[in-house]
């Protein structure tokens, strides 16, 4: 059975790897991940200086999932730059650095100081971020998305990527992927980023679970499962010649099989990594591979977007 994934240039030895912000704040915890069965590395998104992010409680399990909001705790690009300069590319696990600035200006600043280094590492840039009290999410305001691809375009050399939000509309899929095949460099877009501004209410303490913005958080797990199979599906149909990476609700093996029958090109796992630790790449790698064994098929090619309609 093979799990590999070439895109970008490269092959991965296996389709798994990290949701941004989930093991990955600090470079022990990446390095945990490159040095795990994950397939590669994402960075928790950047902003151009150090945050330490919304109040506590940020963070909630539930049965069904998780909700969050953490707004945006992390070291600063200048870390994961630093970061990026030592990483081992031998490895041949991909070093994707997340960018969430909290201006187009800082976006384009870091995108500029990251091509100066010229390093392998490819930059995915957050258009997605709901929980930064007073900033709306960037992929849902389409003429603010056209203005900051432009300007990526203008600022970034390479091949990069974006987090996109869920969408739950086809009318905002068609004109997402209006504005998003005009960027040839834009390689591929990761689907989905948590669905934004949920309420998790606790019936025994007859609160929200959350302190920032009043309980409202992005969900994740099998909350989202769905929404990522139909944001993965319908722009892998709509954005030809990109790849699209699938993330939301992947917990096991099946999950991930799903993912890749809608699309994907290579697989997230967040709120599952969140409790299970690295260990879970491994534990999802082996049950995709037992499933894909039981159907008969070798390489994900086998399978990737044949999802059947009826
Ligand atoms: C980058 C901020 C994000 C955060 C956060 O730091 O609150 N949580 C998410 O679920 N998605 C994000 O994109």
């Amino acid at each position: 059975i093979d799990l590999s994934v070439t895109w970008l240039g490269q092959t991965m030895p296996g389709c798994l790897y990290n949701a941004s912000g989930v093991w990955c704040r600090e470079e022990d915890e990446l390095e945990a991940v490159r040095a795990s069965a994950a397939a590669a590395v994402i960075s928790k998104s950047a902003t151009l200086h150090a945050r330490e992010g919304n109040p506590e409680p940020r963070y909630h399990r539930t049965a069904l999932g998780s909700i969050n909001s953490m707004g945006l705790p992390n070291r600063g690009f200048a870390y994961y730059l630093d970061y990026a300069r030592r990483y081992d590319y031998g490895c041949g696990k991909p070093l994707f650095l997340s960018l969430s600035g909290m201006t187009l200006d800082d976006n384009l600043s870091m995108l500029r100081t990251l091509a100066a280094a010229g390093l392998p590492a490819i930059p995915e840039i957050n258009l997605s971020c709901p929980n930064v009290p007073g900033k709306p999410q960037l992929g849902y305001d389409f003429v603010a998305t056209t203005e900051a691809l432009n300007a990526f375009d203008l600022a970034w050399p390479g091949r990069y990527g974006v987090k996109l939000p869920p969408y739950f509309d086809p009318a905002h899929f068609a004109a997402m992927a209006e504005i998003l095949n005009r960027h040839p460099r834009l390689a591929y877009v990761t689907c989905i980023n948590s669905i934004g501004n949920g309420l998790v209410v606790d019936v025994d303490s007859e609160a929200v679970t959350i302190k920032p913005k009043d309980g409202l958080g992005g969900l994740g797990g099998d909350y989202v499962l769905p929404t990522a199979l139909a944001n993965v599906r319908e722009f892998y149909r709509l954005l030809p010649g990109k790849d699209i990476v699938g993330c939301g609700g992947v917990k096991s093996g099946r999950e991930a099989f799903m993912h890749i029958l809608a699309g994907a090109r290579a697989v997230q796992v967040g709120t599952c990594l969140y409790h299970e630790g690295p260990a879970a790449f491994a534990r999802i790698a082996a049950e995709l591979a037992e499933l894909m064994r039981s159907k008969g098929y070798r390489r994900l090619d086998d399978f990737r977007g044949k999802l059947r309609t009826l």
